[in-house]
């Protein structure tokens, strides 16, 4: 099976481009496939497949020729990744697939509209994050409450005053499952300037990882929220970057680098 490695602010993905539709990816599969040891080694999987040939998705192949089959690192599926999208594309243009400028990927949670030239940083308009009230997780021992932002998928951001460089997320946080039924990406937070944060996350299916663009909106949204904002740019810092996100009321956007740094066969 070919494959490409990728990465975006070190949220590292394997794609595997599909054009004719022949890929099956079972969970146990996927989650080989991603294990770091065993496998390649990723975040998740970006199955590379031409939008008309998936039923799900087949409504939108006018407006995107390519569909971004997310799946997480244990397998399951997810409605939308920032950061893989952004390497998506980046493959996509690095292939021939499609002409550097602005072109639509579809995605579980719809068209993304994303941006690049020939090489250089990678922006996508995330669409309108949507704010459905609080909830809390409970984090070595620690209760911290946030907001339920849905990027497509879902998340709970988190503006705390603990510092998030001495939280250790090597184990799920508790979430109220009433408020997440299908689980949810953990955002902790910590203001660190104008308009600018660090963020540190723990991703559903992935667990902890350097960076997720989804996560970035949200923690954008949250931390706008707290300073009584609804629009700006805002610098958020994760453990493999800085991303930068613009809210500008109608919509939001994800900036920041998408790189590809191997391809080969797996075997496994
Ligand atoms: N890392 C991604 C998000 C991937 C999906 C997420 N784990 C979920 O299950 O919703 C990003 O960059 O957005």
């Amino acid at each position: 099976m070919r494959f490409v490695k990728g990465h975006g602010t070190e949220n590292d993905f394997v794609l595997l481009p599909d054009p004719e539709g022949r890929l099956d990816l079972p969970a146990p599969l996927v989650a080989k496939i991603c294990d770091r040891r065993a496998g390649i080694g990723g975040d998740g999987v970006l199955h590379v497949v031409p939008t008309k040939l998936v039923p799900e998705v087949e409504s939108q192949a006018a407006e995107a020729e390519w569909f971004m089959d997310y799946r997480n690192a244990d397998g399951s599926l997810a409605e939308m990744c920032g950061n893989g999208v952004r390497v998506f594309a980046r493959y996509l243009v690095d292939a021939g697939l499609a002409e550097p400028g602005e072109f639509g990927v579809a995605t579980r949670a719809g068209v993304r509209k994303v941006r690049l030239g020939a090489s250089g940083d990678v922006r996508v308009d995330m669409g309108r994050p949507v704010v459905s009230g609080e909830s809390r997780t409970v984090l070595n021992g620690r209760e911290y409450r946030g907001l339920r932002v849905s990027v497509g998928n879902p998340h709970l951001a988190c503006v705390i005053t603990d510092p998030v460089t001495e939280l250790d997320l090597s184990a799920q946080p508790s979430f109220d499952r009433h408020d997440f039924p299908d689980g949810v990406n953990i955002e902790l937070i910590n203001p660190i300037g104008d308009h600018s944060v660090s963020m540190r996350v723990y991703e559903r299916g992935s667990g902890e990882t350097r960076s997720c663009g989804t996560g970035a909106v949200a923690t954008a949204v949250a931390a706008a929220h707290a300073a009584g904002e609804t629009e700006g740019v805002w610098s958020v810092r994760v453990l493999g970057g800085t991303l930068t996100i613009t809210l500008d009321g109608r919509t939001s956007y994800l900036a920041g680098p998408a790189d590809l740094v191997a391809a080969g066969d797996y075997h496994g």
